[in-house]
């Protein structure tokens, strides 16, 4: 198939153009770096791509690499019908730097192109105007001008696009112009002639920054951020998460009226219901963590917060460029892990990926909700918007990025890992704040809740299902304590006896090391074929009116924090570090820091 790619700055809205044009939803959010791969979609019969941005041919991080030896590789290939430039047009002399070296290549390589002028819906709310016709004239190749967010010109660029692809020869580059000192000279030249002057672009983002980038009021503002971010999980989703359990509750009652009694009602009522249900609950919650993060991206202040960050970070031998993987590694590792290859320096990024999976990903919100409303009781302070439990969520988070912190501080001190790589400088690319795009955002949002259902669903239902299974049969007197699970059970008892856990919790955390979240399902079934009556709110009164001890618990909770229960995470990190043996460590030694972990709290507490 014939392919048109899309290209340009970081941050200058091709993503949002590409969604636009092709129907997908693919992510956007106001910071450099958001794509890291390619990926393509449908334009009528082409094939459009996405690239991840880069500022110029001669790049630094992995993610602008991959973006230009990809793009130099389409170039030479017969199968590439046009390049779509996008450029920035509130940041018009950056976003020319790469496209005057793309349309250099795509005259070498005699490809035709054609500039989408976006972002012009700012252009016109700062009072200014860009004469793309002169702009064209002076770039010797189309600009068209666009805005992604209102759609503005998108007809008109369609239009464009399928002219140009039925007669290229017509619009191939005629001249280029060298190298790359010439290049930055007519960028500025032309940004200047026809761009915003960054004294009135530049005017209400300086004044915001003078505020939140200040040394100390910028410190406190991102404390009390991240305070409210992780208070919003678990305070403000509670009103959602009682409406979903409601519905559950209520349709597991109507459905085991017309059931009965017998195999298939134990069946609906055990391992349907209490098992996948007991994860369901928790969707609201990694929905709202989602909004809060992307609201925070689509302002523009997070950005900020990885600027705010730098200094920190360096002292663990991290970068102000891991703030963002380790913010989104706290909703999943798989996105945090691929968003680590912006990171400049080759052993920073190596050091990211492996201490990201230390977060909490939103999996393990299930386990400490769970273990949290046993153990936590319901204390709400100020009118209710700060509660106890919160404050525990808040307390165990922190323990996640403590501890990331420090493995990644030993990592950088002590090993050599990574050290054969040259070191890069942080640069960063402030973006323009600006107000949340909600459609955008709330896709996002939706897709977060949708993929953790896909995602764990069939894991959750398939474990769920072989628990039951082996804890329903043989049909024997004294059920679950004679069944197969109970058998196999007390076989691997031993090892968690040690950390005052019985059998039916070794049997659920051995079934979480493919997902976590699978901890609560298979603990749901389990309980709920032990007496508790399916009902889910009945699963921490069922673990609470079996009198675990607080000190388990909390060594539970901890070995949640620390331990690599996720088969997904494992593959991705083997993808991205191209390491068995590195990939293996990680997953032994952080399995043998938690046990000991959990072992060390149940003794001591
Ligand atoms: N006002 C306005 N905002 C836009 C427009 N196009 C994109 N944006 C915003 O600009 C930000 C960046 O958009 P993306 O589509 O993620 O940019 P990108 O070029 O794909 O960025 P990378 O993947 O990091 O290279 C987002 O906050 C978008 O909502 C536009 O035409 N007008
Ligand atoms: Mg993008």
């Amino acid at each position: 198939m014939q392919r048109i790619l899309l290209v340009g700055k970081p941050n200058s809205g091709k993503t949002l153009l590409f969604n636009q044009l092709t129907g997908l939803k693919q992510k956007v959010a106001n910071f450099p770096g958001v794509t890291v791969e390619l990926k393509a979609g449908r334009l009528n019969e082409y094939e459009l791509v996405d690239f991840p941005g880069a500022y110029s041919l001669n790049t630094l991080s992995h993610d602008e690499a991959l973006a230009v030896e990809k793009l130099r590789e389409a170039m030479t290939s017969t199968e590439t019908s046009l390049i779509v430039c996008n450029l920035d047009a509130t940041r018009l002399e950056r976003s020319l730097v790469f496209g005057l070296q793309v349309q250099g290549l795509a005259q070498q390589y005699k490809k035709p192109i054609l500039f989408a002028l976006n972002m012009i819906d700012e252009i016109a709310r700062m009072s200014h105007h860009i004469d793309s016709e002169s702009l064209s004239e002076v770039l010797g190749s189309p600009v068209i001008p666009i805005s992604a967010k209102t759609r503005q010109g998108i007809e008109n660029l369609k239009k464009t696009i399928k002219t140009i692809t039925k007669l290229p020869n017509l619009y191939l580059p005629k001249h280029s112009v060298g190298d790359e000192k010439s290049i930055r000279k007519l960028a500025r030249k032309v940004g200047n002639q026809f761009g915003i002057q960054p004294e009135i672009s530049l005017r209400n983002q300086n004044a915001l920054d003078h505020f939140l980038l200040h040394n100390s009021i910028g410190g406190i503002v991102f404390m009390v951020v991240m305070f409210l971010l992780f208070q919003s999980i678990f305070t403000w989703a509670a009103p959602l998460m009682d409406a979903v359990e409601n519905g559950i509750t209520s349709l597991a009652s109507y459905i085991s009226s017309y059931l009965g009694t017998g195999l298939i009602a134990d069946f609906i009522n055990d391992a349907v219901f209490s098992g996948i249900g007991s994860f369901l609950v928790f969707v609201p919650q990694i929905m709202v963590l989602t909004f809060v993060i992307g609201l925070l991206e689509d302002c523009g202040y997070l950005a900020r917060a990885a600027l705010i960050c730098h200094r920190p970070l360096s002292y663990f031998g991290l970068s102000g460029r891991t703030f963002i993987p380790y913010l989104s590694g706290h909703a999943c590792a798989i996105p945090a892990i691929m968003a680590a290859r912006t990171i400049e320096s080759p052993r920073k990024r190596l050091i990211t990926m492996l201490t990201i999976p230390l977060l909490s990903c939103s999996a393990r919100l299930p386990v400490y909700a769970l273990l949290v409303s046993v153990f936590i009781p319901e204390v709400q302070y100020l009118n209710g918007i700060v509660s106890l439990q919160g404050i525990t969520f808040f307390c165990l988070y922190l323990f996640g990025i403590m501890t990331a912190l420090l493995v990644s501080f030993m990592l950088s001190r002590y090993t050599k890992i990574g050290k054969d790589n040259v070191d890069m400088p942080f640069i960063l690319e402030l973006p323009a704040y600006r107000l949340p795009h909600w459609k955008p955002l709330i896709n996002r949002v939706m897709n977060s809740g949708k993929q953790f259902i896909y995602r764990a669903g069939p894991i959750i239902f398939l474990v769920s299902t072989i628990v039951w299974i082996l804890g329903y049969f043989p049909l024997e007197p004294g059920g679950l304590e004679n069944s197969y699970l109970s058998k196999i059970g007390h076989f691997i008892e031993p090892v968690f006896s040690p950390l005052g856990l019985d059998w039916r919790y070794g049997v659920a955390i051995i079934s979480s090391f493919l997902a976590r979240e699978v901890f609560v399902g298979t603990l749901g079934t389990l309980l709920g074929m032990d007496g508790a009556d399916g009902d889910l709110v009945g699963l921490a009164d069922k673990v609470r009116s079996e009198g675990m001890e607080i000190g388990t618990g909390i060594g539970l909770l901890l070995f949640y924090v620390v331990a690599l229960q996720c088969v997904a995470t494992v593959a991705m990190l083997r993808a991205e570090t191209g390491s068995d043996k590195v990939t293996l460590s990680v997953v032994i030694g952080y399995g043998i820091f938690a046990y000991f972990l959990a072992l060390l709290a149940h003794i001591l507490i």
